[in-house]
Order: structure tokens, then sequence, then C-alpha cells
């Protein structure tokens, strides 16, 4: 069996007592995997992957990353770094006036120098297709170009594990192809959490639904 990455163990989560979104969910995702989860709108597949790296904090449950159990706060910014999350929303993500500050923000804030940082900031636009965009207002940007720059700002970071929220969403079909080429050509065990079958069934080996609380292996598309 392939190393264990994420194990979530019996978490529950609410954000309004009366209305818990996890209930005793169970999730372990191994090295090489890429994990569709799917379930209804408001099923709480973006607070699932938010719970993952303590953006969320359960009231009950355990989490461990990279071999450790994580409990306090302390323990998250280690599996923030090592599991990068794509936010639902690009505009979460992207804060810099131009797009070589938001793909280099997390290489610099991990210690490397502005040569280092620019350095991995080309490479990554250039991977993704965007050579050239350093240069650009983030803000002005397309929603497709967002979603692929906040994508360049996750892998700039070299992590482990990607966690990827509605990845297609603004994309058009040529770009979504793009993005399916870019996710194939990809190490990292990833989730994806997505509505988008026909986009899942291109990129992911392993279905769960999320409802009524918790992940259940499910057949593919
Ligand atoms: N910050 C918040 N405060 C209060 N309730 C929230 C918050 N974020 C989400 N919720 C509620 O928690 C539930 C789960 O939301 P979540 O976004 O995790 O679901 P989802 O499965 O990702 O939904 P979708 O498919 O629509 O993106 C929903 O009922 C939502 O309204």
């Amino acid at each position: 069996m392939s190393p264990e990455l994420l194990r979530l163990s019996g978490v529950s989560f609410a954000y309004d007592r009366e209305r818990p979104v996890l209930r005793g969910a169970d999730f372990v995702l191994h090295a090489g995997e890429r994990v569709a989860v799917t379930g209804p709108n408001g099923a709480g597949k973006t607070t699932f992957l938010h719970v993952m790296v303590g953006l969320a904090k359960p009231s009950a449950g355990t989490i461990e990353a990279f071999g450790k159990s994580r409990t306090s706060e302390g323990d998250f910014p280690e599996v923030r770094r090592r599991a990068g999350l794509l936010f639902q929303d690009a505009d979460d993500q992207l804060f810099c006036p131009t797009v070589a500050e938001d793909v280099a923000f997390g290489p610099l804030n991990l210690g490397k120098s502005r040569a280092e940082a620019r350095e991995i900031t080309r490479r990554t636009l250039a991977r993704l297709g965007l050579q050239g965009f350093e240069d650009r207002i983030t803000y002005k940007l397309s929603g497709g170009q967002k979603r692929l720059v906040a994508l360049a700002a996750v892998l700039a970071m070299e992590p482990e594990v990607l966690l990827l929220d509605e990845p297609t969403t603004a994309l058009d079909t040529e770009t979504e192809e793009r993005m399916v080429d870019i996710l194939n050509s990809l190490p990292q065990a990833m989730v994806i959490v997505s509505h988008d079958r026909d986009f899942l069934a291109k990129v992911a080996n392993r279905w769960v639904r999320l409802e009524n609380g918790a992940l259940r292996e499910a057949a593919s598309a």
C-alpha cells in the first residue's frame, strides 16, 4: 500500500450547533490517489477540505497529516504548506497587485531568496501556459486566468498534496482541457471537489461521496 498522507477519523464539525456539517467523517488519502469528492450543494465538501488543513476546527475526531497527529493551531501551518489548498474562489487566494507577487508570496514566505522566488514563479507560470504573465495586474485577469494563477500560487509552494475546490469554476472548455492536462502531469496526491463529472472522470482514480455528514466510497462517474 502507498504511504498514508492524510487521515480524518470520526471528525465532526458544525458552524451552527443545530446543523452539523460533518458527523463522524472518516477519510484516508494515500500517495498516488486522485480522489473525486462529490455530493449535494451544501453537503460540506468545502468544509471537509478546510478541516483537513486546520481552517475549520472539528468538535470531535482526529486529524493525522504526514505521519503526525495534528491537534493545535501550531500544528497546521506545516500541514498547509505540505497540502496546498486551491480555494473555491480565486479572490480568496490572490491578494497582491501583480501575478508575480501572488505566485512568489509562498516561496518568499518559505524563506527562498528573491532570485529563487523569481525563478520558481517564472517556471511555474510557464508550466501552466502563463509565460509572461508576471507583470499582469491580478484583479484585471479573466476568471479562468485567475484560476490558473491561483493554481500557480499553490504549486509554487511545492506541496505534496493538492486539495482542489471546484478547480474548473470559471474555465472555458479550452482552459478546462488545459487544467486536465496540468493535473494529469502532476505527481501529487489530490482531493478534488467538483460537480463536473466529465472533468472528474478525466482526472480521478478514486471516487467518494459526501452526504449526511460522512464520506462513502462511490462508483466512478
Ligand atoms: N462560514 C460559514 N458560516 C456558517 N455556515 C456556513 C459557513 N460556510 C458554510 N456554511 C454552511 O455549511 C454547509 C456546508 O457548506 P460547504 O460550503 O462546506 O458545502 P459544499 O458541499 O462545499 O457546497 P457547494 O457544493 O454548494 O459548494 C452549508 O449549509 C453552508 O451554508
